[in-house]
């Protein structure tokens, strides 16, 4: 173990194991994820090859055996309850698996879906079979032309009432089935969405099950046209397909009928509100923000503080010793404040994804009074989680600096992964955009005089003009800073809905107007959820049991969180007067001293995240801080270095060279 990192952990000022134990929620919760991790870790089976020296096609193979073994064998032996994406056990196994990998859709999209949509028939017919991987199915949604705007998909599911079946079809280029994960190779069912028509009425978009290979041989059935869409920026692991279905007929049953069926007539009939047929996209939205964001964005801290800890570069005094980088306070302002966001985050998702399972609970019994709100909170999340962490996990390899460019770092695997969340299951703008929908109307509530409650209940207070912060200390106080936020949100919100009335007086029409207000109406959207993570961390740290030390320290992230943002977009806080010019050079020194406060408990603040080597793939994070033997190991274990001379060499360089 370097002698560096052995430092940083005796300067640690809280014993980590509460801290991992707390993050697990509970202490038997760690036990039970690290049980499964070794499990995992353990088995010969589940082993991978070195990622970066395989092919793409080597890449898939392997992640189809490695999962299929595990869903049919391993989870099953070891009795892990893998039914339901918010139990612990399914969110430690995503962790410990460590990437986008073969069978994610089935089972973390396919399966859930069968219940978001299916009757209790159709759930009792379709989920054993999918569950024990007897088939294997994809969400087959977004198509060559059209992914955001679901209402104008072109695949139809008409229904032939003299054979009681539906003729499901792509009729042209652009209607084709394209992205669905596990779908190029691997399925043979998909999820299909398609506009219902029955006798010559549209009624809309429904899921339908559709066999799409061949249970024995795995072709295409006939009329099926199924491949894989070739290289895309990472997630090789998987296959992303497209698909045309020519006229292809499915028995009526494979309707999916939850919210809407048809009667042998052709009669349809809506059951349940319309809009339940996009809410189930809010549950992989709150499983991805977790599963992937977060743990990405931990992981990138885990890598860039421990390594800011073992590299030294120059000093502090002229000639003096050198010191570690983690030292600077530019380099501290990089690392830190990335750590307090992914503590923040989690903690949000934490009682984000607490909120979803009461949610489903009342719409089990017919109450949906809380969806829109619902919807507003899991887009935003998705999207603002995903932009910062993005965002951050490249500022974090950028910390590293060269080394941060080598694949050996594990960072440029973490940050081409986790780029396409801001694009897939929403693309963010779109889903800011719905919040803004959710925000305008509120303010129409209020206006209306009508109350609002739960996250945007802030809306229709009153708050002060001006911060009345007149020291740095005070720029630590939560509820100073939540006022911040919501003054931000608030003006953002009101301006907006203002200008948007404008319009409107004007004579534009409403998407038009909308259109025109589109990039303001996001930057309300951001606040609003930027003010809901702010809030709902600090709440969340608030209520815990823990000790004062811990307690002190998790307040003092969730300062730097708001802090961070103030002074790194100040305009929208000083844009009415809200905050001063000195008001905000003094959160900047807050800020500052923040960052030092916090300096001597990095490495302990990464360890919390308890990632094993073997999950975070790095050689300049691992926990020993080995950084330089494990970077030398990696390059001699090279492909390219297998032989001294490589035989190109002897080809093409060798007759050039002996030419004079
Ligand atoms: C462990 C991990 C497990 C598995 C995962 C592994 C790997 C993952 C890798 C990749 C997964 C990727 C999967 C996918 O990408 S699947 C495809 C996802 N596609 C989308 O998200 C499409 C985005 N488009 C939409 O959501 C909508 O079509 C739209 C943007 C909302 C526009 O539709 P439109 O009908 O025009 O909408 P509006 O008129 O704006 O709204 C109508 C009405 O409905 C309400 N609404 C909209 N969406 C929802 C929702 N999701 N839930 C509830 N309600 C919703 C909206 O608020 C409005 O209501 P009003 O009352 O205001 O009228
Ligand atoms: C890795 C990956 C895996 C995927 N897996 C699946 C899957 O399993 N199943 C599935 O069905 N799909 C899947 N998808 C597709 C994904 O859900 C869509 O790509 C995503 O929803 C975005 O839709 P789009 O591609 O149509 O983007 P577009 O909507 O074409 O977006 C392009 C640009 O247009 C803008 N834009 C579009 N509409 C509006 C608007 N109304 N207002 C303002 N701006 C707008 C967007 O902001 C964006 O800047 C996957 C995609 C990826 C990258």
């Amino acid at each position: 173990e370097s002698q560096l990192i052995i430092k940083e952990r005796q300067q640690t000022t809280f014993q980590v194991e509460e801290l991992i134990n707390l993050l697990d929620g509970g202490k038997e919760k760690t036990a039970l994820r690290r049980s499964i991790e070794q499990t995992i870790l353990s088995d010969p089976l589940m082993k991978t090859d070195k990622i970066g020296y395989l092919t793409r096609e080597q890449k898939y193979v392997q992640s189809v055996r490695r999962m299929m073994y595990f869903f049919t064998d391993l989870a099953k032996r070891n009795k892990w309850n893998i039914e339901d994406p918010h139990c612990p056990e399914m969110l430690f196994l995503s962790r410990s698996l460590s990437s986008v990998v073969a069978f994610m859709i089935h089972m973390g999209a396919f399966v859930p879906s069968i219940s978001s949509f299916g009757t209790l028939e159709q759930v009792s017919k379709w989920q054993p079979l999918a569950k024990e991987c007897l088939i294997i199915g994809c969400y087959a949604q977004t198509e060559l032309g059209h992914g955001t705007n679901l209402r104008r998909l072109e695949t139809t599911s008409t229904f032939d009432r003299n054979t009681q079946e539906f003729i499901v079809n792509t009729p042209n280029l652009s209607s084709m089935k394209w992205w669905p994960g596990d779908m190029g190779k691997s399925a043979n069912h998909a999820m299909v969405m398609a506009q219902l028509i029955t006798n010559g009425e549209n009624h809309g978009m429904q899921a339908f099950i559709v066999p799409i290979r061949d249970m024995t041989t795995h072709k295409p059935l006939p009329g099926v046209e199924v491949g894989n869409i070739g290289s895309i920026m990472s997630l090789e692991d998987t296959d992303n397909g497209y698909l045309r279905l020519n006229n292809v007929r499915i028995p009526k049953e494979n309707m999916l009928a939850k919210y809407a069926n048809v009667d042998r007539s052709g009669r349809f009939q809506q059951t349940g509100n319309n809009r339940l047929m996009y809410a189930s996209m809010m549950n992989l939205r709150i499983v991805l923000t977790r599963e992937q964001m977060i743990h990405a964005l931990q992981k990138a801290c885990t890598i860039a503080a421990r390594y800011s800890c073992v590299r030294k570069q120059g000093s502090l005094t002229p000639n003096g010793p050198e010191i570690p980088i983690m030292d600077y306070v530019t380099q501290q302002n990089k690392v830190i404040p990335r750590i307090a966001l992914a503590y923040a985050l989690d903690f949000t998702i934490m009682e984000v994804r607490h909120r979803y399972v009461q949610f489903l609970a009342d719409v089990t019994r017919g109450d949906l009074s809380n969806m829109a709100e619902m919807h507003a909170i899991s887009s935003g999340i998705k999207a603002n989680a995903s932009e910062r962490t993005v965002a951050g996990v490249e500022t974090l390899r950028r910390a590293c600096g060269g080394h941060g460019y080598s694949m050996a770092s594990g960072l440029p695997y973490l940050l081409l992964s986790v780029t396409g969340s801001c694009t897939y299951e929403g693309e963010n703008t779109v889903l800011y955009l719905q919040v803004a929908r959710y925000l305008i109307k509120t303010a129409a509530n209020i206006s209306m005089g009508k109350s609002v409650d739960g996250s945007s209940a802030y809306l229709a207070e009153n708050t002060e003009a001006r911060c009345s912060a007149t020291s740095q200390e005070e720029f630590y106080d939560h509820s100073l800073l939540d006022a911040c936020f919501k003054h931000r949100s608030k003006q953002l919100l009101q301006s907006v809905a203002m200008d948007l009335q404008g319009l409107l007086a004007e004579g534009k029409q409403q998407m038009e107007a909308w259109n025109l207000l589109s990039i303001q109406l996001v930057n309300s959207a951001k606040a609003h959820i930027e003010r809901y993570i702010v809030a709902t961390s600090a709440s969340f740290v608030r209520k815990l049991n823990c000790s004062l030390k811990v307690k002190k320290l998790l307040n003092q992230l969730c300062s730097l969180v708001a802090l961070h943002q103030i002074t790194n977009f100040p305009g929208d806080f000083l844009k009415d007067g809200y905050l001063d010019s000195h008001q905000l050079d003094l959160a900047r020194k807050a800020e500052v001293k923040l960052l030092q406060s916090l300096r001597h408990n990095v490495v302990g603040l990464v360890d919390a995240f308890d990632f094993r080597d073997e999950i975070l793939g790095s050689c300049i994070g691992a926990y020993d801080g080995n950084a330089y033997e494990r970077l030398y190991d990696y390059a001699k274990n090279d492909v390219m270095n297998k032989n001294d001379v490589h035989e190109e060499s002897y080809q093409y360089l060798r007759p050039h060279l002996h030419r004079g």
